[in-house]
Order: C-alpha cells, then structure tokens, then sequence
C-alpha cells in the first residue's frame, strides 16, 4: 500500500473510562462512556479542567487510565503503548524540531523505526506536498507561518498512518483570522483523508463549525453528546444551555427551560404581555442587537437574560438602557431541561470493566 494512501477509518468506543490522578480527590474523568463514529470529526468540548484533554491524553496513551477501557475498531487498546494503537497526535503548540526541517520533522517517527533515509524522505515529501507544503520542505519550523507549521504537524502525525487523529486544541496557538481559516483546512483534510478526528477545544464556535458529533464535558463527566444543532437546538441540562451561550434560562413553575435568546420577543411595559425586565446594556453587533435585561420576579442566579434583535426591528423599535419591557417566547421555543449528567454509582467490586460489546456503532455516524 502507499503510505499516503488513506488507511481505512476506525470507529473508538470508550467504556467506563476513568482517571483520578490522585487517591482521595475527585476523578477527572467519571466512568465516561462514548461511541465515535468511523470518518466522524468529533470534538470534546467543556470549560477548563473539565475532563477534555485527560480524556484525549488516554486515549492517545500519554495518561494512564485508572479503570475502564479504550477499543479502537473493536481491539482493546487501553494498554498498549502510544505508538502501537493506530492513534496519532497533533499538539497546540505543534511540538515541531526547531532545528529540522519541514521535511526532517515529517520523517522524524519513520527514522525512529529505521526506515532508510531515501524511503523516509520520499514518504515525508510525499505527505508535505498533500498538504500543499512541498515547496517549503526545506524550511525550519521558525521561517514558517503558524498555519504552515500546522500543516507539518499534520504531515507529521500523518505519516504514521494513523486511524484516528487525536488533536489537542490545535488552532489555539493561531491568531484570530488564521484560527478560522485553519479550521476549514482541518474539515477538509479530515473528509478528504476519511479519518476518524477527535478534537479537544474550550471553544463552542469551533465545536459547531467543525464536529459531526459535539461531546459537551463537565466536571468529569458527559453532559450531551449529539449533532451541533441538536445540541444548540436542544440543550440537555442548563449547564449546557448557558455554556453554549445565546439561551436564556428561565425558572417556570414546572421547571427550567432554556429559550434561544434570538427567539425571545420584547415589548415595551404596557404594549405586551409576558415577564417583567429593565434593559441593562444595549449591544450593537453588526447584522443584530443583544439586549441585555435584569428580570423582575427571579432568583438571583437567574436574573439575567438576553435578546437578539434583528438590526431592522431594533432600527423600526430601538431599545435603550433602564427601559421596562415584557419578554415572552413561543412555547414550540421553550426547550424543557433536564438534570444534567448523573454521576454514576460505583459499579460492585469484580464487575467486568467492558460492560457492552462493540456494536450497533453506526448509532452516531454523520
Ligand atoms: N497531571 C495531572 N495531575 C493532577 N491533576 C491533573 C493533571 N492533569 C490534569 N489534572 C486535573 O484534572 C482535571 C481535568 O484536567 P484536564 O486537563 O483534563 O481538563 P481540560 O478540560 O482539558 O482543561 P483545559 O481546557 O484547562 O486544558 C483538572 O481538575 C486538572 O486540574
């Protein structure tokens, strides 16, 4: 086969995955359990300490895991050595030689395993040109641009012909504009080479712009897994909702609900029905306003909230700080939420650490 060939995808499935780094603290991965799909790009996302990149460093083998297990394509690889799982992984920060070059850097792994310097270099220039960096294969990681140099990381952790890619906040270490520019290159590659991707990012708007399936972390444990617009659409619990952003949550006497903040309506005092707030920021954003608004009648972690206001409505109607106003929703908007992740009991003593066969994986494909 030629190396640059594609490898056929793998699918990961996790299983009461856990790790507490130390004995008496609380676990930074809760017996997590989770299916990736074969050729899916799928992103952990959370708030920092969340469990995300312990999560990530098991997977790749650079953790240790305290119980439960890893399969990748229905092989347990929970305690094989990094370089023997078919994984791969592309750091923030790249992790490039300084003093190699784009092409050295690429063929570093393969002269580890005493491919012939010819072989290597045909392989490395092979895999630089597919990411369109052939012409620069001479240069050294520091007279490259930060989304040249992720390119050769690409290469790099490609050349082992990885099943999975396992990337660790890699487009944090780029400014902003390149930052989104090398997020539509990362889409791209991962359809173009078919790859499974497992993607860690703190960033929502990454997330949604980039994953198939979205895995929202919290704390150690899974608080939703689905399509970014299911996830969006539908927030599990109100940790996700405000996590997320762009939902208000509100307390209703059978319980909370999140509301899309674009979704909310406003009226001025008198002219409306629905909840009783004071405008407290006005926002100009370009195509819309955010409203911000202090609720009457709430607790006070529930107190605010916010509205999104087409530029046109705000431009026929505008608002202005210390108004009072009325907020009301259409019920078909109101997303009921639930509890939120359940931390699960500990399993009896002697329970078998796979609980469930590798099946029926296609449960989350694309
Ligand atoms: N080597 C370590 N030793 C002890 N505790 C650790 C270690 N690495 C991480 N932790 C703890 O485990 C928890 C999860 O950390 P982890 O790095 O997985 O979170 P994260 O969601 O990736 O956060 P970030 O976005 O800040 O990297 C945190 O409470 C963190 O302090």
């Amino acid at each position: 086969m030629d190396a640059v060939t594609a490898p056929p995808p793998a699918a990961v499935e996790i299983v009461a995955l856990t790790k507490r780094y130390a004995a008496g603290t609380p676990p930074a991965v809760d017996r997590i359990d989770l299916r990736i799909a074969s050729g899916s790009y799928c992103c952990l996302l959370g708030p920092s300490g969340c469990g995300k990149s312990t999560t990530l460093r098991m997977v790749a083998g650079h953790e240790s895991v305290s119980s439960g297990d890893i399969l990748l394509d229905n092989r347990n690889i929970t305690h094989l050595p990094a370089a023997a799982r078919g994984t791969a992984m592309m750091f923030q920060s790249f992790a490039l030689f300084p003093h190699l070059s784009a092409l050295d850097n690429v063929a570093f792994s393969l002269k580890m395993k005493g491919v012939s310097r010819v072989e290597r270099h045909r392989r490395a220039a092979q895999l630089l040109d597919r990411v369109a960096m052939g012409h620069l294969a001479q240069r050294k990681p520091g007279e490259l641009s930060g989304g040249q140099q992720q390119r050769v990381a690409l290469a790099r952790a490609l050349i082992t012909e990885p099943r999975v890619l396992l990337l660790d906040e890699p487009l944090s270490a780029l400014d902003p504009f390149l930052r989104i520019q090398m997020r539509a290159e990362l889409r791209r590659w991962q359809q173009d080479l078919g790859l499974t991707f497992i993607h860690v990012t703190h960033s929502q708007e990454e997330a949604m712009a980039l994953a198939d399936t979205m895995v929202v972390m919290n704390q150690g444990l899974i608080e939703q897994v689905g399509t970014p617009h299911e996830v969006y659409n539908h927030p599990a619990s109100e940790f996700v909702a405000r996590f997320m952003g762009g939902h208000n949550v509100l307390a209703l006497p059978h319980g909370l609900i999140a509301v899309r903040n674009d979704h909310m309506r406003i009226a001025p005092e008198g002219e409306g029905e629905g909840l009783a707030a004071t405008i407290t920021d006005v926002e100009y954003q370009g195509t819309y306003v955010l409203i911000g608004l202090r609720l009457a009648d709430a607790a006070p972690a529930m107190r605010e909230a916010s509205v999104q206001l087409a530029e046109k409505s705000f431009a026929a109607r505008p608002y202005s700080v210390g108004e009072h106003v009325r907020l009301s929703w259409s019920a078909a908007d109101a997303r009921a939420l639930g509890p939120g992740a359940i931390r699960p009991e500990a399993p009896p003593a002697g329970t078998p650490s796979v609980r469930q066969p590798l099946s029926a994986l296609a449960t989350m494909a694309a």
